[in-house]
């Protein structure tokens, strides 16, 4: 089972290159992280709640359809954006699709537990490799049934999960050093265990801080006891969900090529909407704009970003927003001094091995890029055109127009790939130009 589409027949998209400084002011969609999570505990939740500004994308459209599947009734409001969640009891014996989603893929296997019968998961062949036994392995040392499609316990998609109706809850160890994500789904579905999780993570490093803050944010917003006062250790006290009536944030991360194309344009780019306050790993985005040579002011609830069109290297760990790193990957490939990227180990199981197909497309490009154990060093050099392949990876094409912006001739594959968060990613890049798709023929 996979709704994956068929890349085979995705024409080319030729990026456009910037001809001045930029003057645009880009409003960016829901955030991904926020609108998914929000939508399980809408799921589980007490009453009929309401999401005002969610997410419409693959992602969160795969999210819809799985907690449709297990029993919840969404229905959009005035306008798609707005949606309204009625939960239901949760329903097994349905096969639900995550699609590359890691947020369905991790988030919905604690939730199926609930079920009162199979929840059989699957997903798109390049989901099929990203690692998800810690989340499956904590599942079952809390009780839970689940099982894959030979005798082996399950390491990845395709498996099930055999709802009981109930999970004890109690203690468990998860090494989440491959995603924060392992953490998170045992989190966001604790509050209906029936004895308080106490989660202890147990691997060397652990990445994406700030995705685990939002889970605890979010679940505390509708009134979940959530203990993180230890580090590397959460406990979630079984409790009601408060149905709630919510706006999403903008997605921070989403925004971040936009306002990198400041930079390598020059000129300024707005984004409205950002929030003073966020669980966003997005909301380092000024900051290290500002370390490559932008400068970046907020004016109410306005971001702007200024650039000169030249780009200075840096040396950044990003192990608090690997989902940031192909954008300032390629921001680097572009600047005038060398960079190096750390911390980004666990991008290897992200929708491709993001270390690998950035250096290998940048290479492609004429360009200097490594992988070392946990990053990447970048070495500007001239680039040329080419096809810069996507591998299904929304943010690979974001970021290759990023570079298109000052490479003549590069072609970006399978450009609709961005729908998976960003559904008409190239006409707005188009329109933060100030052109058309007409315009590009
Ligand atoms: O919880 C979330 O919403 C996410 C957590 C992060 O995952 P990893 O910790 O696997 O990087 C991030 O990269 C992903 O885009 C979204
Ligand atoms: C890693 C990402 O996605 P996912 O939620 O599928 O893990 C991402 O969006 O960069």
């Amino acid at each position: 089972m996979t709704t994956a589409p068929d890349r085979t027949t995705t024409p080319l998209w030729d990026a456009p290159v910037a001809d001045g400084p930029l003057d645009a002011t880009v409003e960016v969609p829901g955030s991904k992280s926020l609108t998914n999570r929000l939508l399980v505990l809408a799921a589980l939740a007490e009453g009929e709640g309401t999401l005002r500004g969610a997410l419409r994308s693959r992602d969160a459209d795969l999210m819809i359809g799985a907690l449709r599947s297990l029993g919840a009734t969404i229905t959009e409001g005035g306008e798609p954006s707005t949606l309204h969640v009625t939960p239901g009891p949760v329903t097994g014996d349905v096969d639900l699709d995550c699609g590359l989603a890691g947020t369905v893929m991790r988030f919905l296997p604690p939730v199926a537990a609930l079920a009162d019968g199979d929840v059989r998961f699957d997903g798109d062949p390049a989901a099929r490799v990203r690692p998800m036994l810690p989340v499956l392995a904590g599942l079952r040392s809390l009780g839970v049934r689940v099982v894959g499609d030979g005798p082996d316990f399950p390491t990845h998609l395709p498996f099930t999960v055999r709802g009981r109706g109930r999970v004890a809850g109690g203690a468990v160890d998860v090494d989440a050093s491959e995603s924060s994500q392992f953490v998170s789904a045992l989190l966001l579905a604790a509050a209906r265990f029936e004895r308080p999780l106490v989660l202890r993570h147990i691997g060397a490093t652990l990445p994406s801080l700030p995705h685990i803050a939002m889970t605890v944010a979010t679940l505390r917003d509708v009134g979940v006891e959530v203990d993180d006062s230890r580090d590397g250790i959460w406990q979630v006290t079984p409790g009601p969900i408060a149905a709630r009536d919510v706006r999403v944030e903008p997605d921070l991360s989403n925004a971040a090529p936009f306002l990198a194309a400041a930079l390598v344009a020059g000129g300024t780019v707005r984004v409205p909407g950002w929030p003073a306050q966020t669980t966003q790993p997005g909301a380092m985005v000024p900051d290290l704009l500002e370390q490559m040579g932008a400068t970046a002011t907020v004016e109410g609830d306005v971001l702007t970003v200024t650039g000169t069109g030249q780009v200075r290297g840096v040396d950044v760990d990003l192990h608090a927003g690997g989902e940031l790193a192909p954008t300032f990957a390629v921001l680097a490939a572009l600047a005038d001094s060398p960079s190096r990227l750390r911390g980004i180990a666990h991008l290897r199981g992200h929708e491709t091995d993001r270390l690998a197909a950035l250096a290998t497309e940048i290479t492609r490009l004429g360009g200097r890029c490594e992988e070392t154990r946990d990053g990447l060093v970048i070495t500007p050099r001239p680039l040329h055109g080419a096809v810069f392949r996507t591998y299904a990876d929304h943010r690979m094409a974001t970021s290759a127009a990023l570079l298109g912006l000052r490479v003549p001739g590069l072609q970006v594959e399978d450009v609709a790939t961005t729908a998976k968060t960003l559904p008409g990613f190239d006409t707005m890049w188009l329109r933060m130009l100030g052109r058309t798709p007409e315009d590009q023929g």
